[in-house]
């Protein structure tokens, strides 16, 4: 492949498209992009400025204008806000629960996905390649990149890596909890993208039975493949 070397990966809640992809990235020395990091970003914005996550036009106004700052580095991938660190704060259950207000908004995707070519761009030149991660990446956002992946994992496994992740332990009490994380979230988000079937030239890599270093080591094994076949 000549660089810059764009890998995109997509697929559902809790199927380690961000540890991953942030592992492989590592493994290539290139850099990250976590494009639910920016959805997210534009629901906490809209949840502290007093913005309806309903009213269309104003999150499309916010998503505009949002004072976001994205480090791509893999191993301490930063998300500022106005100058905050909000790494932590997207990632809270208030902001799981809404966020796919946001993403289903039509007017916001089409902001955010602009805002992803360009970074995909300008990351891949900085660092020689870019891992890009979310929803859309193989299908809408860059679908000519060099290696397109579909990482998917039973609900089961999901809702197990999700709720220990999130609470240390995978408890039947735990796992009921953290369902509306994923199974509520991934349902209203597939309604504007689509990450369960594998697109046309996308690789389809299944990770329920294998573990987190089984996961890099595969979609590694992938892009070296398509690399050989160049
Ligand atoms: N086989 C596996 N492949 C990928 N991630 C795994 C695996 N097993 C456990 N995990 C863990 O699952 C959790 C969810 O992964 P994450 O990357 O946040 O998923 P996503 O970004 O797709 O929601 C992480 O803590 C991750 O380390
Ligand atoms: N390219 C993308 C990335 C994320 N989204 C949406 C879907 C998700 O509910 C939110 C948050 O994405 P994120 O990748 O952080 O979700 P996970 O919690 O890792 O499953 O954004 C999207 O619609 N398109």
């Amino acid at each position: 492949m000549v660089a810059p070397v764009v890998i995109a990966i997509d697929g559902p809640s809790g199927s380690g498209k961000s540890s991953v992809s942030r592992a492989v990235a590592t493994h290539f020395g290139f850099g990250y992009l976590d494009t639910g990091a920016m959805y997210r970003a534009v629901t906490l914005w809209c949840l502290r400025q007093g913005i309806d996550l309903t009213d269309a036009g104003a999150v499309v106004a916010a998503a505009k204008d949002l004072p976001l700052g994205l480090g791509a580095d893999p191993q301490d991938p930063t998300v500022e806000l106005d100058g905050d660190d909000i790494a932590e704060a997207i990632r809270t259950s208030e902001v799981s629960a809404e966020v796919s207000k946001v993403a289903t908004n039509l007017g916001v995707r089409a902001v955010l996905q602009e805002q992803q070519r360009d970074l995909i761009a300008i990351i891949a030149d900085d660092f020689g390649g870019v891992v890009a991660e979310g929803r859309d990446i193989t299908t809408v956002v860059a679908p000519d990149a060099d290696v397109r992946i579909l990482l998917t994992a039973s609900e089961e496994a999901r809702l197990a890596r999700r709720s220990t992740q999130l609470h240390g332990t995978a408890d039947a009490a735990t796992v009921a909890a953290t369902h509306d994380e994923v199974v509520r979230r991934d349902r209203d988000d597939s309604t504007v993208s689509q990450f369960t079937v594998a697109a046309d030239g996308v690789v389809l890599l299944d990770t329920s039975a294998l573990d987190f270093d089984g996961s890099v080591a595969a979609v590694i094994g992938i892009v070296e493949h398509a690399e050989e076949r160049e």
